[in-house]
C-alpha cells in the first residue's frame, strides 16, 4: 500500500522483487495521477484498476505527482497493490 501526498509520485521502476509471473493488480483511490508505463501516459482516476499481466508484467512504470484538488475523498492518492511473491 502506498500513500502519495499531493504532488508526490513514484519513480520509474520494474516490479522485479516477485518470483511469480502472475499478474499484479493495482487499485487507485483519491487524487488523480498520471501513470507512465513503457513511455506511455494514462490518467488514473479514483476507483481505477491496473492489471500488470502478460507482456506488461515486467514493464517499466511509475507515477507522476498526485494532482492537488482532484479529490473530495483524500488529500492525496492511495494505491493498493496486490502481488504474489513466491513462484508457483
Ligand atoms: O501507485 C501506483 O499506481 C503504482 C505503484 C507501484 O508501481 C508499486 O507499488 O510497485
Ligand atoms: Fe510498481
Amino acid at each position: 500500500m502506498n500513500f502519495y501526498p499531493p504532488g508526490k509520485g513514484m519513480g520509474q521502476h520494474v516490479d522485479a522483487e516477485e518470483e511469480s509471473e502472475n499478474a499484479v493488480v493495482s487499485l487507485s483511490f483519491g487524487q488523480d495521477a498520471i501513470f507512465r508505463i513503457a513511455g506511455r501516459d494514462t490518467l488514473l482516476l479514483s476507483g481505477d484498476v491496473v492489471v500488470f499481466g502478460g507482456p506488461a508484467r515486467r514493464a517499466k512504470h511509475g507515477v507522476l505527482g498526485a494532482r492537488k484538488g482532484t479529490s473530495d475523498l483524500l488529500d492525496g492518492r492511495l494505491n493498493i497493490t496486490m502481488r504474489q511473491m513466491e513462484g508457483s
